[in-house]
């Protein structure tokens, strides 16, 4: 190269580092200043598509695989204050579960994984919407109540993400308001394989599960209907018509009230103190979904409250929102703390195997590993490890991971292995009885058993010796009520819970107790309620004394089992036929034996786990 071009070279290549070292210096300003404020706001067009294309070029190449719509997002994730480690975490793919996060290098404990300010969450508190729409008309047309207004707050956000050129909440007024959550938005699911959206033939999969009930499909299209409807054709300038038939259609709402019950967590609000002002002062968020509270997590509940005040960021939106006073009542949950979470909403989840945690600071939220992560591993947050009908209902999917050995032997040291959550893949996979349905299953699982279902037994079963004196049957009907309305005086429980069956389990001790009352002689009724002592709630081993019992427990517990569809469940007919569990006739002597198998028997655990639905969701376990 001769001298001149020799230098021409050098300055351009001097040129192009100093332009680079200025657009860094400017990002590492703006990221600076970022954090400080809680967001980026520049009106230099050079420097935010620098700071985007940066922070893509940055991203891309470690974190989203080139997944231009997570490019944007984690764009504007940085933009507006987030920040995310991309050294140590990526997003990916993750077959069958959607996204999910990864470990990109071993990470310790406690390493801090993302932040986000507070305002980057999406609630009634921090969407613009319901200031825009005017508190007072929000309240009088009921959008404070339930979940309602932050569905109507998603749907707004949607209609603008789509409808809208991308504004990334950079513009100015109105416009740019109405876009703040674009990018976020255009990361969620547009559709959903929970029963919500199952036809009544599928539905009839889940006969006999607590799921059916808890849908709560009707209500929410009422809620719907008498609610939002209403509410958005007020305001043509919000919600323009041409918008309606696209943007607010009843499926549309199912879809924005889907991503809130799998997607959403409780953020409550932080007090002047420092303490957390929904549940008493506990630092880590709570997926809204991992409570196992039904009333306040469903997409339909209806808990009257409204929006809180917002105190804890400088938001002027929250300030604004603020202004409604709460009508919250005692431990109800507010639905202004039900806030979508971007990032960590990335995070999927499995039982026992959580190994990150989203904490908050007065200014931002925080997801923090809480177990040393191997490179490779998948990063879980928590959704509270809830039962697989609570899964299936919220999420879409179940979890299956090896249960302990329902024949005995080795079960207890597999419950060490999967209570400790060590090596859970893997052994599914490739450790004894892999691929087997009857040793996978979600150890919460539960079958619950209504007392009116034992009291219908019982029924059945009153036999002379019981109530030779009592005379007509009206009076032993009679006496029947009387038992009942004493039992539920002294506290006890109309839904008894049977718990993930082992072989050392006994049934849970109300549920005899019961038995025992409802059966009792009617002297030994009247001194119990004397003393004021509901019979015990033990069995003995070789307890002959209480074969009536026995005999009324083994019905129920058939009479539950018959409960569960058969339907279309593809389960070999030899694994699960009742003919072929091992019991002898109740009339036995070691009756309790009778009722340990029948109580252990997993048939009625995985009616959910083997059916078609649970192939289409369940997690890979390859
Ligand atoms: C909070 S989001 C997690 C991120 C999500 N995978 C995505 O693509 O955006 C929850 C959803 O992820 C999926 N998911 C999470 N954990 C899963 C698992 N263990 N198995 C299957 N799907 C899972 C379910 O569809 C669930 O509704």
């Amino acid at each position: 190269m001769c001298g001149i071009h020799a230098d021409l070279h050098n300055l351009k290549l001097w040129l192009v580092d100093f332009i680079w070292c200025w657009y860094i210096s400017k990002l590492l300003s703006l990221l600076v200043q970022g954090a400080a404020s809680g967001g980026v706001e520049s009106n230099d067009v050079a420097v935010q598509i620098f700071v985007k294309s940066f922070a893509v070029a940055l991203t891309d190449a470690m974190t989203i695989n080139g997944d231009p719509v997570m490019q944007t997002f984690v764009a504007w994730f940085g933009l507006n204050g987030g920040f995310f480690d991309a050294e140590v975490m990526g997003i990916t793919d993750i077959p069958d579960t959607g996204r999910g996060a990864i470990a990109l290098r071993d990470i310790p404990l406690d390493h801090t994984l993302f932040t986000l300010p507070r305002t980057l969450t999406l609630s009634t508190r921090t969407s613009p919407l319901p200031t825009l729409f005017g508190l007072d008309a929000w309240r009088a047309h009921g959008l404070h109540k339930g979940w309602v207004g932050l569905i109507l707050c998603m749907m707004w956000e949607d209609a603008w993400a789509h409808e809208g050129e991308f504004g990334g909440g950079h513009r100015g007024g109105e416009e740019g308001m109405k876009m703040r959550w674009a990018p976020y938005m255009r990361t969620l699911p547009l559709e959903f394989d929970t029963p919500m959206f199952w036809s009544i033939e599928e539905l009839e999969e889940l006969k006999g599960t607590e799921v059916p009930d808890k849908i709560g499909r009707e209500d929410a299209e009422r809620a719907y209907r008498e609610t939002l409807v209403p509410a958005i054709k007020t305001s043509p300038t919000l919600f323009p018509p041409s918008h309606h038939d696209k943007w607010y259609t009843s499926d549309a709402y199912h879809r924005a009230g889907s991503r809130i019950l799998s997607r959403s967590f409780t953020v409550s609000r932080w007090d002047a103190d420092g303490e957390d002002k929904g549940d008493g002062g506990g630092e880590e968020e709570k997926h809204v979904e991992g409570e196992g509270d039904e009333e306040d997590v469903g997409e339909f509940a209806g808990a009257n409250t409204s929006l809180g005040s917002a105190m804890d960021v400088d938001d002027p939106h929250q300030e604004v929102n603020a202004d409604l006073d709460s009508d919250e009542e005692g431990d109800e949950e507010d639905p202004s703390d039900v806030a979508m979470v971007p990032m960590a909403d990335l995070l999927n989840a499995r039982w026992g195997s959580e190994n990150a945690k989203l904490f908050y600071e007065p200014l931002i939220l925080r997801m923090v590993s809480t177990k040393p992560i191997k490179k490779g591993e998948q990063i879980f947050n928590t959704y509270g490890d809830p039962p697989n009908s609570d899964l299936l209902r919220r999420y879409g999917h179940v979890d299956l991971v090896r249960l302990p050995s329902r024949a005995g032997g080795d079960g207890d040291a597999q419950m060490d292995e999967f209570t400790t959550g060590a090596g859970l893949e893997t052994e599914t996979v490739m450790g004894k009885g892999a691929g087997d349905i009857r040793y996978l299953g979600n150890p919460s699982d539960v079958v619950e058993i209504r007392a009116d279902l034992v009291v219908d037994v019982v029924r059945g079963f009153i036999s002379e010796s019981v109530f030779e004196k009592e005379g007509s049957g009206k009076e032993k009907e009679g006496d029947m009520e009387e038992r009942i309305e004493w039992w539920l005086d002294e506290g006890g429980d109309d839904t008894f819970t049977l718990p993930l069956p082992s072989p050392s389990e006994p049934l849970p001790p109300p549920l005899i107790s019961l038995t025992r009352l409802l059966l009792l002689p009617a002297p030994d009724f009247r001194s119990a309620r004397e003393k004021g002592k509901p019979p015990k709630g033990k069995l003995k081993r070789g307890d002959t004394g209480s074969t009536e019992m026995l005999k009324v427990l083994d019905e129920v517990l058939m009479r539950r089992e018959g409960m569960y569809a058969g339907g279309s469940v593809e389960v070999s007919s030899a694994q699960f036929c009742r003919s072929c569990i091992p019991r002898t006739s109740s009339a036995d002597v070691d009756s309790y034996g009778i009722l340990t198998t029948i109580y252990t028997h997993p048939y009625i655990h995985l009616r959910l786990a083997s059916s078609p639905h649970h192939q289409r969701c369940a997690p890979t376990l390859t």
